[in-house]
């Protein structure tokens, strides 16, 4: 396996991932081994890392698939499975996942007898590129994203190529949206790069160096301000809307993949850019072609405005009372802590429907 990154978590790529894996249990535990999935990973992953010596399949337990499953409920299952199987301060969890059983079990892990290492073995292109690095932890709650939550950083993080292979189109195209996310942060040349990308029509291999990259960009962020004080909340860029589009659309029982309601966010954000920070019209639209070309368009009407705002008032980055955003003044250019009006953001809203 080589090091792609060697920061608060060592993440690796690996060549095999059952002999890599067992390299990392050995090297990191230093009691039982315990392993976490969901029914989605259970099914498509685990045959690969299946009769690994070091892990006794009694300390294998599976969660429900699914971010609606991302919540106290499940989280104590996972303690209580940890509790009555033995699991103390020395034990190490493997959250073999997507993002959701990433952050529940990191989660489980940094709050188990106040923390237990864990190891993230990403298995969906939106938890390898974000939710596997990074120390984001935490679980929803009362709809609200991501409520509830610890900075805990895995020892290790394993990233397998193969396992994105078992995706849906869906789920690769909801990653996809985590990496425009960056490259549109990052630099107007990563940005170039991944425009051109035919992510409809991929082969998955030709992803690899990309995503590769993508994690340097996240890591890049998560190393100059581990605890979102200041910079990391360039990572959040189109997340203020994305984060309400996704809670809405759960609650009313019609779910979308955090990657399209990201993609919907950004469109969103882009506009407030333009209208607050100059971001220019010609890449903004350019940017919502390729966008709406892959993620279609979000449902929802000037009634649900309201609602909207309303759940954009839990956003974590907000404060006294102001919605927080993180916007572009350019692709690569970003300002922190922008706050927006209620009659700017529904603006916003309003230009998104209009499209
Ligand atoms: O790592 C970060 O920092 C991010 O903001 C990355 C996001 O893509 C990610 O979805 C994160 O979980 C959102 O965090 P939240 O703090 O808004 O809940």
């Amino acid at each position: 396996m080589q090091v792609i990154e060697d920061s608060e978590s060592k993440v690796y790529g690996a060549d095999d991932i059952k002999k890599d894996l067992s390299e990392l249990i050995n090297k990191y535990s230093r009691g039982k081994v315990f392993l976490l999935m969901d029914t989605g990973s259970h099914q498509h992953c685990y045959p690969k890392i299946k009769e690994i010596p070091e892990i006794d399949t009694n300390n294998i337990m599976i969660i429900e698939q699914g971010d609606h499953h991302k919540n106290i409920e499940t989280i104590a299952k996972v303690w209580h499975f940890l509790s009555t199987n033995g699991a103390d301060r020395k034990s190490l969890l493997i959250n073999l996942a997507g993002g959701m059983p990433c952050d529940l079990g990191g989660f489980a892990a940094a709050t188990f007898k106040r923390g237990i290492d864990f190891i993230n073995i990403p298995t969906t292109l939106l938890s390898q590129v974000d939710a596997s690095v990074g120390g984001k932890t935490g679980i929803n709650f009362h709809s609200f994203k991501n409520e509830i939550g610890v900075f805990k950083h895995a020892v290790s993080v394993l990233v397998c190529n193969d396992f994105i292979k078992t995706q849906d189109q869906q789920n690769i195209f909801s990653g996809f949206a985590e990496m425009i996310k960056h490259a549109l942060i990052f630099s107007e040349d990563t940005w170039n790069q991944l425009k051109v990308f035919d992510i409809r029509n991929t082969n998955i291999d030709a992803l690899k160096p990309l995503v590769i990259n993508s994690i340097h960009i996240k890591e890049h962020f998560v190393k100059a301000d581990p605890t979102e004080q200041n910079v990391r909340k360039s990572l959040n860029f189109g997340h203020t809307i994305g984060h309400a589009f996704e809670s809405f659309a759960m609650q009313n029982n019609t779910p979308i993949l955090h990657g399209f309601a990201v993609a919907y966010g950004m469109i969103v954000e882009l506009y407030l850019g333009h209208k607050n920070c100059g971001f220019p019209l010609s890449k903004l639209q350019e940017i919502n072609r390729i966008l709406s070309a892959i993620y279609g368009h979000f449902t929802f009407s000037q009634k649900d405005f309201e609602s909207l705002f309303y759940l954009m008032t839990h956003d974590k980055k907000n404060e006294k009372n102001k919605i927080n955003f993180t916007l572009l003044e350019d692709i690569g250019q970003i300002k922190i802590n922008q706050t927006c009006t209620k009659e700017e953001i529904f603006e916003a809203l309003e230009f998104y429907l209009n499209q």
